[in-house]
């Protein structure tokens, strides 16, 4: 599992560990890690040119010990100091062993740009000449690495409010922050090479955490020697309109690519059709009535691609939602439950899987502030609605209430792309009724969802249906890993 935390919780950490040791302790160990990484990332010290953006804390120090300590192996180094004071005994530290204070074009002409501009003590967007320095760095053709976070991230929440430094590697202090694994901010950080400076026992538990494959392979089930298609697990998929026929296709294709011991699509007429010319496997009721009573029992329906928005589609939303086992709501009965939270009125365990625009229709905040602070508006819908969120995007976030927010970055963008999110939803309905919960379900299916993509892809666009053809294949990635 990697964890990450906010910047009170590091710093709580960092004023208990400071207290045990000699002062001045941790900046060094800092410094030593981040002048390894900046070696190894210049492949030859002696003779490269290295430039320091310095901000006013101990971000600054950090560059700077990290300067003096390249220095000493020959490079030539030059800092930008950006603040109106310096940290103090690292600038001695840095001159004494031969570093030099230069201008903005120090950045132009480095092969090695290390922003130590802010850190985790930064507040809102980045003022002058700070914006500036990180808007050089980003239009200069060196390699830059960020010290603890590109300074323009905010470490809790991976927001960016204005400038922010794009870097190719962050080295990060103690443990990783929250800011580093959720966009925006994770993909201004590049490579994240974390440097032990001793703080794993002072550290609380996590803001957020993110499965390793491993962990997805130990949480999935494995189908055993008295298994039989029902213990396994039967998938009711509630999806596809005369309209709309393909979401379900879809949606039934990633349902039986992940492990379901049997899927059960309900719809109309034409969906019904199509669910049937391409999945034979698929036990198929074609509704006469917008209601699922005497088609069978699941362990847990998914509810909602390409069902439409009407009174036919909210009859048969209505009648999945009074059923006892877990529902995922996914695209149009996402519109129907925000037109109707009576809905949600349920004590069966609730699953929604939106992208930002339909949660912005179910919590009624804008799109783009969304899409801004994925981590905290996640977390709030999971609290004002009191189901489990599922928040798709370039970072998934699963948020549910008094549990860390997990955190899936296996995607690509090449994800981007009509119907890979009916395949999602399918993945986790078969997830669902294989017996997992909806927090559990929902990350392990974003895990191999996006680990598919990749796999899909392979730098080139995907389809949807190639999404739910690779997802044995994540599936067996990921049991290789554990
Ligand atoms: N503590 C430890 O043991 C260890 C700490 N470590 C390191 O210390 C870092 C935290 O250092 P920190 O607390 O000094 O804060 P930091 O991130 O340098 O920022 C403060 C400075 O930024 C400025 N500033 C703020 N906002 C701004 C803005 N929007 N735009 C522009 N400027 C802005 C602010 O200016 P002021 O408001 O004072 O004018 C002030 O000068 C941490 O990330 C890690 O790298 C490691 O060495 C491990 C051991
Ligand atoms: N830039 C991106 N990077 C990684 N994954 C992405 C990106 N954009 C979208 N995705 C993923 O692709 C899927 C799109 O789902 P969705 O928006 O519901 O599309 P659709 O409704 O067409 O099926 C989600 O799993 C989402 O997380
Ligand atoms: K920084």
């Amino acid at each position: 599992m990697r964890t990450a935390y906010t910047a009170d919780q590091i710093r709580a950490a960092e004023h208990a560990l400071m207290a045990r040791l000699p002062e001045g302790t941790l900046m060094q160990r800092a410094a030593a890690g981040l002048a390894a990484v900046c070696a190894t990332a210049l492949g030859r010290v002696y003779g490269s040119r290295v430039a320091l953006l310095v901000g006013g804390g101990d971000n600054g120090g950090d560059a700077l010990y990290a300067g003096a300590l390249l220095a000493r192996r020959g490079a030539r180094v030059e800092a930008v100091l950006a603040g109106s004071r310096t940290h103090e005994r690292g600038l001695e530290a840095y001159l004494l062993a031969g570093g030099r204070v230069a201008g903005v074009m120090a950045v132009e002409r480095a092969d090695l740009v290390v922003d130590g501009l802010v850190g985790i003590g930064a507040t809102g967007a980045l003022r002058e000449p700070y914006a500036e320095l990180a808007r050089a760095a980003n239009a200069a053709p060196a390699l830059t690495v960020a010290v603890d976070v590109p300074s323009g991230v905010d470490a809790s929440s991976g927001r960016v409010a204005g400038a922010a430094v794009e870097a190719q590697i962050t080295v990060t202090m103690g443990a990783p922050k929250t800011g580093l694994l959720v966009d925006p901010g994770a993909a201004r950080a590049g490579a994240v090479e974390l440097v032990d400076i001793g703080l794993g026992p002072y550290l609380p538990a996590p803001d957020v955490t993110a499965l390793t494959g491993a962990d997805v392979a130990d949480l999935l089930p494995r189908p055993a020697t008295e298994s039989d298609k029902y213990r396994r697990g039967v998938v009711g998929i509630a999806a596809g309109s005369d309209l709309y026929t393909g979401a379900a296709v879809l949606a039934v294709g990633g349902a039986l690519r992940a492990g379901a011991g049997m899927v059960r699509h309900v719809g109309q007429h034409a969906p019904v059709a199509q669910v049937r010319s391409h999945w034979p496997e698929a036990v198929v009721t074609e509704l006469e009535r917008p209601s699922i009573d005497g088609v069978g029992r699941v362990q847990a329906w998914v509810l909602g691609p390409g069902l439409g928005t009407g009174a036919w589609a909210h009859e048969v939303a209505a009648s999945v939602l009074a059923s006892d086992v877990p529902v995922l709501v996914d695209a149009d009965a996402l519109t129907l439950v925000s037109r109707d939270r009576s809905l949600l009125r349920r004590t069966a365990p609730v699953l929604v899987t939106p992208h930002a625009g339909e949660l912005s229709r179910l919590i009624g905040a804008g799109r783009a502030e969304i899409e801004a602070g994925r981590l905290e508006h996640a977390r709030a819908a999971a609290a004002e609605l009191g189901v489990t969120v599922l928040l798709k995007g370039s970072t998934t976030v699963v948020a549910e209430a008094d549990r860390p927010v997990r955190v899936n970055a296996t995607g690509t963008s090449w994800l981007a792309t009509g119907g890979t999110g009916d395949v999602l939803a399918g993945v986790s309905g078969a997830l669902l009724a294989q017996g997992l919960d909806c927090y559990d379900a929902a990350s392990c299916a974003a895990h191999l969802h996006g680990l598919a993509g990749r796999i899909a892809a392979d730098g080139a666009p995907l389809n949807a249906a190639d999404v739910a053809a690779a997802i044995p294949e994540a599936i067996r990635r990921v049991h290789d890993e554990g």
